[in-house]
């Protein structure tokens, strides 16, 4: 990976309480400008993890987060806070993210709002945010009910990015979406990466959404990682049975890679509407 690591994870595993392990010893670091793939089948402890990156679970004694070189496991809630908006999250699922009583543009908006933003501030930044990932204006006074999951899924791009992050989680962010539709949205994010320096933690059971957006790739099962390695080291040369299958069982590999810098312009990012 280029650059200097963003986060470094070390040693990270947890149990659910009356649960089996989870998540054991897992490390991983994330580069400025670079998307790390975790995949692995259902239950391998993707979540948890990124849960435990997030610092929305405690990972067991010994286990360290540090972003930006400052330790996020023991720090107190109102360093946290600070940190927060350099460390946002895309969730799974749209509908379920976004407040049923408020407008979009009054979720995006808020997402600043609570980061000591004044409302107009807030709200020009949202009406900003929401042009660029390609929502238009008068879409920022709907209801979260009145969008499509892509337009949806869009706005959560933009709540997360508002706060200009240096690093998002997306959490199978593009899993409830059509095919055609994690297409854009997985472009747009690589051309929001390309302009802004961005790094992505990228969670998904899909090996064709990780291939389109992942430089380097972590397979998890049972809670472990079990390979790493750059993307393409993974797709053409996996070294475990594990990662074969997963490969076996993707039949729908979306066909593009991810852009390179130099093939997109800043106004790719206003891609069609879904
Ligand atoms: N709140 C919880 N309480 C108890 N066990 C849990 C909880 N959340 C997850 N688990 C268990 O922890 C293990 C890892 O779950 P996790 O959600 O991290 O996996 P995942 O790879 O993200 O799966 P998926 O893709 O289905 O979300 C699984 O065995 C799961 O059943």
């Amino acid at each position: 990976m280029n650059g200097a690591p963003i986060l470094r994870a070390e040693h990270l595993s947890l149990r659910y309480p009356g649960g089996k392990q989870a998540v054991s010893d897992v490390s991983l670091s994330i580069s400025a400008g670079t998307t790390l793939g975790i995949v692995g089948e259902s239950g391998s402890g993707k979540s948890t993890t990124a849960k435990m990156i997030l610092r929305l679970l405690k990972p067991a004694a010994g286990g360290s987060v540090v972003f930006d070189g400052v330790e996020l496991t023991s720090l107190p809630q109102r360093s946290l806070k600070r940190i927060r908006r350099r460390l946002q999250v895309i969730p799974q699922n749209p509908q379920a993210s976004f407040n049923p009583r408020m407008t979009v543009g009054a979720s995006v908006a808020f997402n600043l709002r609570v980061h000591g933003a004044t409302r107009s501030v807030a709200w020009d930044r949202a009406a900003h945010m929401l042009d660029r990932v390609g929502i238009p204006a008068a879409y920022a006074h709907r209801f979260p009910r009145e969008l499509s999951g892509g337009q949806l899924q869009r706005c959560a791009i933009a709540r997360a990015l508002i706060t200009e992050p240096e690093l998002v989680v997306c959490d199978e962010a593009v899993s409830a979406l059509d095919k055609s539709v994690q297409a854009q949205v997985l472009n747009l994010l690589a051309h929001i990466q390309a302009e802004s320096g961005i790094a992505y933690l990228f969670v998904s059971h899909d090996l064709a959404v990780v291939e389109h957006v992942a430089d380097h790739v972590l397979v998890m099962q049972h809670g472990r990682v079990v390979e790493e390695g750059t993307a393409a080291q993974i797709w053409s040369a996996p070294s475990q049975p594990y990662t074969r299958s997963l490969l076996d069982a993707a039949p729908d590999r979306l066909l593009a890679r991810k852009p390179t810098p130099s093939t997109h312009a800043a106004t790719a990012w206003k891609a069609p509407l879904d």
